[in-house]
């Protein structure tokens, strides 16, 4: 029997939470041979923590083999304890009408607690993952906050938007998702991202000369993948969960377990690549093994790709002057 893993997920008991437990504990993110203890953090108001204990109740009755040990608490220095990987989602969702950066102010203040108390109790090692909007910026909060811990280990989500570009293509090309290879989506979570087809193949055949439609990418393509959190918004009446808690598994088990080669979107800190200033977690493509992740450099950027790829950071740029005085 391997040694369980702590994974801490904040907003247990939210429309995330209550799609991404579950499916934690069944081993779909770390592995079918891979105990977890959940360590499982929400709001010290009584309706949210009877909302978790419930879920607590709900995990229990499933019985899962691979479910070591829960902790539910109100107090991230407990949830955070020793923990392997953090799974940030607490946070307030945007409504009909707004933007993500309308979030911004706040829900910065979550993300200073919650890295320092990672700083100060986490495994040093702790691979952090930021889903709670805006993720990027938040990401880049928590890492500030949390000196003590390697920079490279806080990452946001863009697995979402990448998953989405994925289906939007496949469908355009007349091929399966899953052949589907070298997409990304570069910069922020936020209508100003840049998913970027030039690259992406399917069973080796270039899917950019496939579809052949420069006008289809740059107004149906980029538009629906980067409207289509608010398209489910408008659809629902909430967010996305079921597909934002699907994200977040596929984004922790690519990270742990590897992705063979293929890429992925992470938002990650810079390294100076590709003209994004050091240490603004953007999204950039991947491929992970043996617990790392590695940029894939050196891709060629032309003007239309360097223009969208400008506005995104200038928005990044601007998030993060918008909550300096919090760092
Ligand atoms: N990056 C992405 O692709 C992506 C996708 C979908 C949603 N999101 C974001 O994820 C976040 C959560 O969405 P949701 O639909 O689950 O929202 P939700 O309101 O259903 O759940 C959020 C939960 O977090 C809890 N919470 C709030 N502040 C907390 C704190 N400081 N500590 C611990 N728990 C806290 C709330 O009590 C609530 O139960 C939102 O910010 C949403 O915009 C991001
Ligand atoms: O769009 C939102 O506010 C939720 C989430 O970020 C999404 O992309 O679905």
């Amino acid at each position: 029997m391997k040694t369980p893993v702590r994974v801490a997920v904040t907003g247990a008991a939210g429309q995330i939470g209550y799609s991404l437990l579950f499916r934690i504990a069944s081993g779909e993110m770390l592995g079918k041979d891979q105990p977890v203890i959940l360590q499982m953090l929400e709001l010290p108001l009584e309706k949210a923590q009877a909302a978790l204990r419930g879920v607590m109740m709900e995990l229990e009755d499933c019985a899962f083999p691979l479910l070591a040990g829960m902790v539910g608490t109100d107090d991230p220095e407990v949830a955070f304890k020793d923990a392997d990987v953090a799974l940030l989602v607490g946070a307030m969702p945007r409504g009909p009408g707004m933007e993500r950066k309308d979030l911004l102010l706040k829900n910065a203040e979550i993300f200073t607690v919650q890295g320092r108390a990672l700083n100060k109790v986490a495994s040093r090692g702790v691979k952090v993952l930021v889903v709670g909007n805006p993720a990027n910026t938040n990401a880049y909060i928590a890492m500030k906050s949390a000196p003590d811990l390697p920079a490279k280990n806080f990452t946001a989500m863009l697995r979402l938007d990448h998953n989405r570009a994925l289906s939007q293509l496949a469908g355009k090309a007349g091929v399966a998702v899953g052949e589907v290879e070298k997409l990304v989506v570069w910069g922020n979570h936020s209508p100003t991202m840049y998913p970027d087809y030039r690259f992406a193949t399917a069973s080796g055949a270039s899917i950019k000369d496939t579809i052949n439609d420069a006008d289809w990418n740059a107004n149906v393509f980029i538009p629906t993948v980067a409207k289509r959190g608010a398209a489910i918004i408008e659809a629902r009446g909430l967010s996305s969960a079921a597909s934002a808690a699907n994200a977040a598994i596929c984004h922790v088990r690519d990270w742990l377990l590897g992705t063979n080669g293929k890429w992925v979107t992470m938002g990650i800190p810079s390294d100076g690549s590709y003209g994004i200033p050091e240490g603004v977690i953007f999204g950039f493509p991947v491929t992970a093994q043996n617990g790392e992740y590695s940029l894939v450099r050196d891709l060629p950027i032309d003007a239309f790709s360097q223009k969208a790829i400008d506005k995104t950071l200038g928005e990044l740029e601007e998030e993060r002057a918008g909550v300096a005085h919090l760092l």
